[in-house]
Order: structure tokens, then C-alpha cells, then sequence
């Protein structure tokens, strides 16, 4: 098999690229079983008729001031050209004016009409609730609970009995209060949701800058500009939108205060009150229970307070208007939701409690939430809110409009970017590579499916989900007195967990050893060439081939593909057998 074949491998096509390689099985054994029983997207209703006519709200202006310092990044869209049938240039268009945008903290959606998909979405799924439910709750097997199939979501009814409470109106019909009913990521649909075959998998991203546009049209009125657009107006350095746009200058809406808000990070309590159960206590070795019930924040950060930047606020589900579903991990599902107060747009990521625990996720959810609050950096997701009911932790991130960055790739033809472009990318990568280390953190799933695009056009590496933070971390030092040294933040810590995903495995993680925040380089090693040979350098026809290759091979670049000597120089020292 090429590589280039490999990319559609089902193993890349189940997204077990992210899963540690227990997690792998343990999927392609479900999914071979609900394949069996369930005969895939069957219960699936598609979702391709006449929008209904949506919801307005009454429009009120609302006007955000760009968070500082995330203003005035370059504005490089590289991802110019080269975009496959499946964007228009129509679509295309708009998002890349979209990307153009300046960076603000807050999504800055004013009130406004909303989408007609999204309001058609939503409405489609209140219908299903009702008509699928004594299917749903009969047999909450494989076979029928909730999927996604390609851009339809299909969900699964509330079937808590005596119907639904206040707290769990919001997403009854997705969240299914029969935590044995919770989704099952293996089944069929689910494997084509994530597929990277992309003439079905970047609708949702084409879907997702239709609903936005419609947004920012309701907001602005007669206006063809969004008010993101305003914002990029007065801050961008190009000063227009392509020129034509100039003009819209004056109807730049007057500065309001800024809303940008970050809930007081409070840390899960779901361990207080569930992990002292006995019958709940599922991790093999718990971790001392301190730092399950309260994750430590970095004590760098508490010091240096940002709490001046954000209001503090509390907020709960019902905060919240569903727009459509984003995408499915392992626990929990992510929405893009619309702040009822603010109308503001959020990505919420929301976790079940049972199937956390099911799956022994604990530990990794509440590191997840820890990286998150703690980290305040441009190329971060940023987390504003999180908080949980009984059965649901909640958590508030920023929206990336741009989706994945390996849907941008696979978008392309050629399925790689220029290496002026990988430049731009890889270096935004190490900026947040070094923040996170800085804080004591290895990421140790660095690839593109975690990075996420924001509109600015910027990355923001996201799931934090197999981070882990170094005990006993130190403050970095200058070295030479020209740059920060952050290999001492985490100096003397090793771990010895295997995880990652195959075709990103650093040696060490193999061969077991223990690993340090060195496998951050390695991963970023793979990543660059990936960006630039629209592969990985060592994948196999299976994972022992993988693995064979990783440990015994020195990478090896196509002939076919042009890169400088200094990129080639650089990929070989990430990619270097002996690191540690
Ligand atoms: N902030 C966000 N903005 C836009 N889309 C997002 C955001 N966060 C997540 N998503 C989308 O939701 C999907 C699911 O995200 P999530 O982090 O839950 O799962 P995952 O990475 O697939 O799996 P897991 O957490 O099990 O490793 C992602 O693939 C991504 O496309």
C-alpha cells in the first residue's frame, strides 16, 4: 500500500489516530459487532428538505473589543487556492473574508436572525424526538443510539422518565438520560462522521460558514459585511476586506464594553461527590484524590491573575441555545451554542459523567478542563465557562469556524500546503508548544486533527484529553540570553503511558520507557512533513509496521516533492531516533 492510499485506511478513517491503541481495539471490536447487529445508519433520518423559517430575535447591537492580546496577529490566510470541487468559490470567498477577520476573544455574534439550517436543524431534531422515541428507548443498543451521519445529526430522544427537567431541556434530546444509551462513537455512522474522506466529512465546515454568514447579515442589517468584519476594518493592517469594502469604515459600531468573560474556573466537583462512591471509583491506581477533586492550577497563573480581562459570571445549560452539533469524542459531544444574554457563539463541549466514569476517563477529562483554564495564549482554545449538572460536565470553549486543520488539508487536492505555508503553521504550533510546556504540560497528541482553525486564520491546538502535567515542574531559564528554556519546566519528569496516536508515536513512547516532554518535538516533526508530503513518514500497512518503522527508519522525503535543505535539516532533528 502507498501512503498516499493509507490515508483512507480504516484506521485513519475511524479517527484511531487519536485514541491510544487499547482504545483502537476496543472500537474496531464495537463497531465490527454493531455492524453486525445494526446494519449501520439505518435509523438515520437525513436532513435535506426546505429550511423552516427562523427565530429572530430583537436586534440590539452589541460590540466587542478585541481581547489584547490576541490583536494584531499576522494576517496570513495561506490556505489560498487549490480548495477541491466541494467549496465553491462562492464559499470559498467568504471564508476566506471570514479569515481575515481579527482575532477576538469573543465570538461577537450580535442578535440577529438566525441561520435557517441551524433553525431547521434544530427543529428537525425536536421532530425526531418525537417520533422516534419508543424506538430509542426500547432498544438503547448500538444500533440505535444517536450518530451522526455525515452532516445529519440524528438524535437520540430524551427518555427520561416523567419527561424532562428544566436543567436537562437543553439537550435532553441528545444527551440521553439513560446513561446506557449514550452514544456508541463505534458505530458505522459515527466511523463516517470522522472519516477523513473528505467529499463527505467538510460539508460540515461549508454548513458551518453558511449559519455564520447568516448570523452576521442579520446583525449588520442591509450590510454585506459581518460585524467581524468591522472589527477587522479598524484593526486589521490591510485596513480593508479586499478593497471594495472600504467604505463600510463608518459603520463600524461604536466600542462597547467588552464582554468577554471567563467563568471562574471551577473545578469539577463530579469526584467529591462521585469518585468517594466505592462502586464508582473505576481507575485502576486513582491518583490521589486531591488532585482529582481539586485540579492544582499552575501556580505560575494563579499568580499572574487574568482576572481583570474577564467578568465573572455564572452560567448554566439553559444559558445556551443549541445550534447544531459540531462533532462526537469519546465522551461527550461538541455543539456550536449561541449564548442566550450575549448571543454570543461558543463551542460546548458537553461530557457524560456515566460514560466518563465507563470509560475510566476521569483523570483525562479533568486534566482536559485544567489545561484549558489554566492556559491563556493565542493559539490555545480558549476555555470561558465550565460547570456540570448531576449527570453532565460542561465545557465552554471559544468556536473555531475553520474546523479541523486536517479537513483544511484534505480539502486540497494535493492534501499538503506550500512550505511557506507549513512555516507559518508549525510556527504557531511551537509558540503553544512552548506555552504549554512552560506551564508543565505535555500535549503528546499533536496532530491535524487536533488543531483546530480559527476564523483569524490562526491555529489553536485543541483536546487536551492525553496531556499530562510534569510533577514538581521548575521555571524555565534564558539560555544564552536569546531564548526561554522550557525543557527544564518539566525537567526529571518521565511517564510511561502509551499513548498518542500510531503514526505520531515518538520511539520512547514505544518503546516504553518512559517519555518527557520531548515527544512534543518528535509529534511536531511528523506534523511539518505531514503538511508537506500530505502524509506521515513512517506508517505501515499495520501498526507493528508502524511501529517497526518508527523505531528502526530514518525519515525519508519523496524525490517528487520539492522542500528547502534547511526544512528537510529541520524535519530530520525532530525526527531524531535518540532525543532523550
Ligand atoms: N472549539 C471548537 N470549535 C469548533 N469545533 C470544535 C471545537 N472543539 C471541538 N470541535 C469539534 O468537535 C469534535 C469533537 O471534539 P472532541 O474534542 O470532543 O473530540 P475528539 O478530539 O474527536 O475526541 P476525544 O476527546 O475522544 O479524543 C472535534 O473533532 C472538532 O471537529
Amino acid at each position: 500500500m502507498t501512503q498516499k492510499e493509507s490515508r483512507s485506511s480504516p484506521q485513519r478513517l475511524s479517527k484511531g489516530r487519536s485514541m491510544s491503541l487499547p482504545k483502537i481495539f476496543a472500537r474496531n471490536l464495537r463497531s465490527l459487532q454493531s455492524n453486525t447487529s445494526a446494519g449501520g445508519a439505518s435509523n438515520c433520518s437525513s436532513s435535506t428538505s426546505n429550511a423552516f423559517s427562523t427565530p429572530t430575535s430583537s436586534s440590539s447591537q452589541t460590540s466587542v473589543t478585541p481581547s489584547q492580546n490576541k490583536q494584531d496577529l499576522p494576517l496570513p490566510f495561506p490556505l489560498h487556492g487549490e480548495w477541491n470541487d466541494s467549496w465553491s468559490s462562492f464559499k470559498f470567498n467568504k471564508f476566506k473574508s471570514m479569515f481575515y477577520h481579527n482575532r477576538s476573544k469573543s465570538s461577537c455574534i450580535p442578535n440577529g436572525q438566525t441561520s435557517g439550517k441551524g433553525a431547521y436543524q434544530h427543529e428537525h431534531e425536536s421532530k425526531q424526538l418525537e417520533t422516534s422515541t419508543d424506538r430509542e428507548t426500547n432498544a438503547p443498543n448500538a444500533a440505535n443510539t444517536p450518530f451522526i451521519h455525515n452532516e445529519t445529526v440524528c438524535s437520540t430522544p430524551n427518555a427520561a422518565p416523567g419527561g424532562s427537567s428544566p436543567e436537562t431541556d437543553l439537550f435532553t434530546f441528545d444527551m440521553p438520560t439513560d446513561p446506557s444509551s449514550f452514544h456508541t462513537p463505534s458505530s458505522p455512522s459515527y466511523i463516517l462522521k470522522n472519516s477523513r474522506n473528505i467529499s463527505n466529512g467538510s460539508l460540515n465546515n461549508i454548513n458551518e460558514n453558511e449559519e455564520l454568514e447568516d448570523f452576521h447579515k442579520g446583525a449588520s442589517g442591509n450590510s454585506n459585511i459581518s460585524p467581524l468584519a468591522y472589527l477587522s476594518l479598524s484593526n486589521s493592517p490591510k485596513g480593508t476586506l479586499g478593497g471594495n469594502n472600504g467604505n463600510k469604515r463608518e459603520q463600524e459600531p461604536t466600542a462597547a464594553t467588552p464582554r468577554l468573560r471567563r467563568a471562574t474556573s471551577e473545578p469539577f466537583d463530579i469526584a467529591k461527590n462521585e469518585l468517594m462512591r466505592d462502586d464508582y471509583v473505576v481507575l485502576k491506581q486513582p491518583p490521589s484524590l486531591g488532585d482529582i477533586i481539586e485540579p492544582r492550577r499552575s501556580r505560575r497563573l494563579r499568580a499572574k491573575s487574568f482576572s481583570n480581562k474577564f467578568q465573572d459570571i455564572t452560567v448554566e445549560p439553559q444559558s445556551f441555545e443549541k445550534i447544531r452539533l459540531l462533532g462526537q469524542g469519546d465522551v461527550g459531544k461538541v455543539y456550536l451554542v449561541r449564548e442566550r444574554d450575549t448571543n454570543q457563539i461558543f463551542a460546548l463541549k458537553v461530557l457524560s459523567k456515566h460514560e466518563m466514569i465507563k470509560r475510566k476517563k476521569i483523570k483525562r477529562v479533568l486534566t482536559e478542563q485544567e489545561i484549558l483554564a489554566t492556559s491563556d495564549h493565542p493559539f490555545i482554545v480558549t476555555l470561558y465557562h465550565s460547570f456540570q449538572t448531576e449527570d453532565f460536565l460542561y465545557l465552554c470553549m471559544e468556536y473555531c469556524m475553520g474546523g479541523e486543520f486536517f479537513r483544511a488539508l484534505q480539502t486540497r487536492k494535493s492534501k499538503r500546503i506550500t512550505e511557506e505555508d507549513a512555516k507559518f503553521y508549525a510556527s504557531e504550533v511551537v509558540a503553544a508548544l512552548e506555552y504549554l510546556h512552560l506551564l508543565g504540560f505535555i500535549y503528546r497528541d499533536l496532530k491535524p486533527e487536533n488543531i483546530l482553525l480559527h476564523q483569524s486564520g490562526h491555529v489553536m491546538l485543541s483536546d487536551f484529553d492525553l496531556s499530562i502535567q510534569a510533577t514538581g515542574s521548575r521555571d524555565p531559564t534564558m539560555k544564552d540570553s536569546t531564548y526561554l528554556d522550557t525543557k527544564v519546566c518539566s525537567d526529571g519528569f518521565r511517564t510511561n503511558s502509551f499513548v498518542g496516536t500510531e503514526e505520531y508515536l515518538a520511539p520512547e513512547v514505544i518503546r516504553g520507557n518512559g517519555h518527557t516532554a520531548a515527544v512534543d518535538w518528535w509529534t511536531l516533526g511528523i506534523l511539518v512533513y505531514e503538511m508537506l508530503f500530505g502524509c506521515t513518514p513512517f506508517k505501515g500497512d499495520n501498526s507493528n509496521e508502524t511501529f517497526s518503522k518508527i523505531l528502526t527508519e530514518d525519515v525519508k522525503f519523496p524525490h517528487d516533492k520539492e522542500i528547502s535543505k534547511h526544512c528537510k535539516d529541520l524535519i530530520k532533528r525532530l525526527l531524531k531516533q535518540k532525543r532523550i
